[in-house]
């Protein structure tokens, strides 16, 4: 196979760069017309035919023939018989992986609170785990084991009484790994479906598949057209594009290393986008250089070469502070601050999903076994979104509980608010409560 990359090049001095950057960074297949119809026609096959369309779907799109919807499900005791498949390495390397991300996680973690007003008022908020959250494990192109520990371990840490995983298995290529992470994560059923049909699945639940009150993790273009229409039915997490990273550099890592963190995340998918900023124009030469040299040697030069060409860019930059405003400008999943001193350019970083900090911090260790979360806003999400989190399997319910005093004190602002909006039932309950006689502070 011959692969030959031409990545683009861009200034950011140049008065264009704006608008080349907008092009640059715009996804198109989010607005494919043809997704949108086919996702909507799979929902509504789910919705109306249940397991037989699952059934359906999965010999179409995942070339899995079978029997029935009894072949999608995997028991817990198939969870366990893939512990014993793996190595003792592998099952070593998920351990230490998933304890470091429960440690993590584990801060995360939020409890209910109150407080008590002079009067006896109680207010506060009660935090309460999901009770059934829907992991999607992606598993079209490659398969994700870590994928399955970022998903499932914020959910147990925050209690979820159950933890349902959909991970596609195409041809019927199971996944000793990925069963092996659920079984160490403690998710409690699986089934092997994929795609928008195992998120209709779980939104709107079928003879099999249960319904579930959120859907979370990473997909394609068909997991995530999915998520977006099912928002309302259940919750979501995010809505996840294609992979991304954006790598800073001062011009004083190792071209190499700069080189393979770009094809780290572009060989995730042909649409995955890896750019690299930096003020030192003959460091993004010789970065160019190592892509050259480092593409032919990686086993999916294919995938990176397209995603590298189609959507990737060397970005020249005045000085570290316009490097930083284009950062801010992309917020991007991943940002590598592969500089001398990254805390000093921290503070100025407003918009990323993750922050990787130093020379020696590739994003791969994220990705795997560092503890913080991998699912990770993308597209530029990170200006308003965050990373997956125990927070996501979480929800809050306010708390009020108002003493015979404090209800007849609340009672006559809330009465004179209630009659500026002209609700007079408003008015008149919180009317009830006013007690003449109960003087405030007595
Ligand atoms: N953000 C993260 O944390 C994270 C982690 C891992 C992977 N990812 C991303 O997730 C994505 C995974 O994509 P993938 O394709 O490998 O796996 P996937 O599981 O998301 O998608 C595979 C499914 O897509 C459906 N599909 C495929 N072609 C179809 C078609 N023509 N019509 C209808 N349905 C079709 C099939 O049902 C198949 O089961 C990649 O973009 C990857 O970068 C993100
Ligand atoms: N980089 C991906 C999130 O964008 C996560 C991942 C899983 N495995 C390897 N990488
Ligand atoms: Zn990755």
């Amino acid at each position: 196979m011959t692969v030959s990359t031409a990545i683009r090049r861009l200034d950011a001095t140049d008065p264009d760069f704006a608008r080349h950057l907008d092009h640059l960074l715009s996804w198109e297949s989010v607005s494919d017309d043809s997704v949108n119809q086919r996702v909507l026609d799979i929902i509504k096959a789910v919705r109306e035919r249940g397991d037989a369309a699952l059934v359906e779907f999965t010999e179409r799109f995942d070339g899995l023939q079978v029997a029935s919807m009894a072949d999608l499900i995997l028991p817990r005791e198939r969870l366990e018989l893939a512990l014993t498949r793996i190595t003792d390495v592998q099952r070593n390397a998920l351990e230490t992986a998933a304890e470091r991300v429960r440690l993590y996680h584990e801060k995360q973690k939020q409890d209910s609170w109150s407080y008590t007003e002079a009067d006896g008022t109680v207010l506060g908020q009660k935090v309460t785990p999901l009770d059934r959250a829907g992991l999607y494990v992606p598993g079209g192109k490659a398969s994700y084991p870590s994928s399955v520990l970022m998903n499932a371990i914020p959910a147990k840490v925050a209690g979820v009484t159950e933890v349902v995983m959909v991970v596609p298995t195409p041809r019927g290529e199971v996944n000793e790994l990925v069963l092996a992470a659920a079984c160490i994560a403690g998710v409690d059923r699986v089934f092997t479906i994929g795609g928008a049909q195992a998120v209709a699945a779980l939104a709107y639940g079928t003879e099999s598949v249960p319904r579930v009150d959120k859907v979370v993790g990473p997909g394609n273009i068909y997991v995530a057209t999915a998520k977006r229409h099912v928002f309302g039915q259940v919750g979501i997490d995010m809505i996840a594009g294609p992979s991304e990273i954006l790598v800073v550099c001062d011009g004083g890592t190792d071209p190499d290393w700069i080189a393979m963190d770009l094809f780290s995340q572009a060989e995730h998918d042909e649409d995955a986008q890896a750019i690299l900023v930096s003020p030192d124009a003959e460091f993004l030469d010789k970065v160019a250089a190592s892509i050259d040299k480092l593409l032919p040697t990686m086993e999916r030069a294919e995938i990176i070469n397209t995603s590298i060409n189609g959507r990737g860019a060397l970005i020249k930059v005045r000085d570290m502070q316009q490097a930083i405003e284009v950062a801010n400008r992309i917020a991007p999943e991943h940002l590598e601050l592969s500089v001398e001193d990254p805390q000093a350019w921290l503070p100025q970083i407003r918009h990323a999903g993750a922050i990787f900090m130093g020379r020696h911090t590739s994003e791969a260790l994220g990705d795997y076994c560092a503890g913080p979360n991998h699912v990770l806003p993308t597209s530029g999400t990170a200006r308003f979104s965050s990373p997956l989190g125990v927070y996501d399997f979480q929800k809050r319910s306010s708390i009020i509980f108002c003493s015979e005093q404090g209800a007849s004190e609340l009672g006559k602002t809330a009465s004179v608010l209630a009659r500026g909006e002209s609700l007079s039932a408003h008015a008149r309950s919180a009317e009830y409560r006013i007690q003449p006689d109960l003087a405030k502070g007595e």
